[in-house]
């Protein structure tokens, strides 16, 4: 298989367990700038374990995982946190939004974090929450959502800042399924008309449909026609710092 140098987030031979049960076995995987990647299979297969590692909340047992030429596996701590809060943004199942703050406090928190000034992070806050249709909930405290606002405000959150990748895992659970359509398509088409490249996991066809590629997890192991052949080998740093690894998902 060929090296994918346009991946902008490759891991390889990332294996993760918890308490001595594997969750996530020799998994590679590529992702290009830009693209609308859907990490699929059935309910504890370690898609949430998968895009834990690849966005640095998590650090695989083995393996590595790098987000344009830097290795997220190896970088101390607080780099990988300011790295996490500058280029990435998180979409949960459940939106953990910080109820004492208001509803455009939240959505401007990761610009606010970097160091925006809070006219222009209120202004762009309330741009996107206006896009996800909760631009009238601007000045209101979480608690006085409901659980499908709150979602689509930690979504407006998550792309906010212009992040380079959105990790987001089982997006539209909270949602009923009369919204989770329209909100996988605000959430896709603001992604492409930003650049902005998305990471999902489902185990729903429906969300996958919207990506523009699949990988299949099944108990922990990628699967399917693509699945790159198992690792044996370490990946050495090429001359520019990047996995010589070959990758394309
Ligand atoms: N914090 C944890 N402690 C112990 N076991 C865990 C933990 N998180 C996940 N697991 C286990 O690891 C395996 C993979 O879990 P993971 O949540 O990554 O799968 P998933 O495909 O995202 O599942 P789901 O679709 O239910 O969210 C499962 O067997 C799960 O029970």
């Amino acid at each position: 298989m060929v090296a994918a140098p346009e991946d902008l987030l490759r891991a390889r031979g990332l294996h993760h367990e918890y308490e001595g049960s594997p969750a996530l076995l020799d998994v590679c995987v590529g992702v290009r700038e830009g693209e609308i990647l859907c990490v699929t299979g059935p309910r504890g297969c370690g898609k949430s374990t998968l895009l834990g590692c690849l966005s640095g909340r998590l650090v695989p047992a083995r393996g590595e995982v790098w987000f344009d030429g830097v290795p997220l596996h190896t970088l101390p701590v607080p780099a990988r946190e300011r790295l996490r809060r500058d280029r990435f943004g998180w979409i949960g199942s459940e939106p953990h939004l910080l109820p004492e703050l208001t509803v455009w406090e939240n959505a401007a928190l990761p610009l606010l974090l970097s160091g925006a000034g809070r006219r222009r992070a209120r202004r762009t806050a309330c741009e996107w929450l206006e896009r996800l249709d909760v631009g009238y909930c601007a000045r209101s405290r979480p608690g006085a959502l409901l659980q499908a606002q709150r979602q689509r405000v930690a979504i407006a959150r998550a792309l906010a800042h212009s992040p380079a990748v959105v990790f987001a895992d089982e997006p539209t659970a909270p949602l009923h399924q009369a919204d989770r359509a329209q909100v996988l398509r605000t959430l896709t088409t603001a992604a492409r008309s930003h650049g902005i490249t998305v990471v999902l996991a489902s185990h729903d066809a429906r969300v996958a449909g919207v990506a523009d590629r699949a990988v299949t997890l099944v108990d922990g192991r990628r699967v399917g026609p693509d699945a790159p052949p198992p690792t044996d080998t370490p990946v050495r740093p090429g001359p520019e710092g990047r996995a010589a690894c070959s990758l394309s998902a």
